[in-house]
C-alpha cells in the first residue's frame, strides 16, 4: 500500500513539458527527497499534488482515493498539508495567536490551548509565544509555519526548501524537528537543494531531470551515480 502514487503524470505549459509520465509512489511512513536542477519541474509536480494545478493527464492517489481532479481543500481535509517556502504566518499577531487561527477550527476548543502548548514546546517557541511573528528570525518563522501545516495532523506534509536561508544551525534543527515528525507517525516528502540535510532527513531520494524520474534510491546511491552529477553540470539532454 503506497499513502501517494502518481501515475503516468503529465502536465504541459504551452509546447513546455514540464512533467512527463511521471510514476512515482511513497510508503507510509517515509521521509522522501525531490531532487533536480532548476527548472526540472519539482514545484510543478508539487503543485499537481497539491491541486493548485491540473494535470493534462494521468492519475493522482492519496491513501488509494483518487485525487487527481479534487480541489485543494479536499485534499487537505484527507490528511495532505504543505509548507511553502515563503511563510504565510500573520506578521503583526503575536507566535501563539497564529497557531490559534491554524488549529481554531480542527482541534476541540477546550483542547486547544494545551494543543498550542504542546505545538510551541515542540517548535522550540515556547519562549515566544507572546513575540510578534515579524519580529521572529527567518528559521523560527519557518517553524511557526510547520506549526501551522501540522496542527492539522496531516498524515502527508509536504515541504517545499524548508531550509532555504537558513543557518546550519538552523538547517540541522529543521532536520531534527522532521525526525520527530517522522517518527510520530508522519510521511513527508521535500524538495530540497542542500544535500547535507537532504542526507540527514532523507530515506529515500528522486532526481527528477527535465521533468522525469532520473534516477531514485539512497542518498548514497543518488550521490555516487556518475549519471546524477553530470545532469547537474549540464551534460545529460532531456
Ligand atoms: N505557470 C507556468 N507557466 C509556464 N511555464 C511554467 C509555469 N510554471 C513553471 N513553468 C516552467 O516549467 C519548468 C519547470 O519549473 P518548476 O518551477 O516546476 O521547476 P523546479 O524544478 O521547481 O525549479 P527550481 O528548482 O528552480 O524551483 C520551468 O521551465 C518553468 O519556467
Amino acid at each position: 500500500m503506497h499513502i501517494l502514487e502518481t501515475r503516468k503524470l503529465n502536465k504541459r505549459f504551452g509546447g513546455l513539458h514540464v512533467t512527463g509520465d511521471v510514476d512515482f509512489a511513497l510508503t507510509p511512513g517515509e521521509m522522501h527527497c525531490l531532487i533536480g536542477p532548476n527548472g526540472a519541474g519539482k514545484s510543478t509536480f508539487f503543485r499537481l499534488i497539491l491541486g493548485e494545478h491540473l494535470p493534462d493527464s494521468g492519475e493522482i492517489l492519496f491513501q488509494d482515493h483518487d485525487i487527481t481532479r479534487a480541489r485543494p481543500f479536499q485534499r487537505i481535509r484527507q490528511g495532505l498539508s504543505v509548507k511553502f517556502q515563503v511563510p504565510g504566518i500573520f506578521k503583526e499577531l503575536s507566535v501563539r495567536q497564529n497557531l490559534v487561527i491554524a488549529l481554531q477550527h480542527h482541534v476541540d476548543p477546550r483542547m486547544l490551548p494545551e494543543e498550542i502548548d504542546r505545538l510551541l514546546e515542540f517548535l522550540g517557541l515556547a519562549h515566544a509565544q507572546a513575540q510578534l511573528a515579524g519580529n521572529l528570525s527567518h528559521g523560527q518563522k519557518q517553524w511557526l509555519e510547520i506549526g501551522m501545516a501540522i496542527g492539522l495532523k496531516p498524515r502527508l506534509l509536504l515541504l517545499d526548501e524548508p531550509t532555504a536561508g537558513m543557518t546550519p544551525d538552523e538547517t540541522h534543527a529543521t532536520g531534527e524537528m522532521l525526525k520527530r515528525l517522522n517518527a510520530e507517525g508522519m510521511t513527508l516528502l521535500a524538495v530540497e537543494h542542500d544535500m547535507a540535510f537532504v542526507r540527514q532527513i532523507a530515506h529515500r531520494v528522486t532526481v527528477l531531470h527535465f521533468g522525469k524520474v532520473f534516477a531514485q534510491g539512497t542518498i548514497d546511491e543518488i550521490t555516487a551515480d556518475p549519471r546524477v552529477a553530470k545532469i547537474y553540470l549540464g551534460e545529460v539532454d532531456a
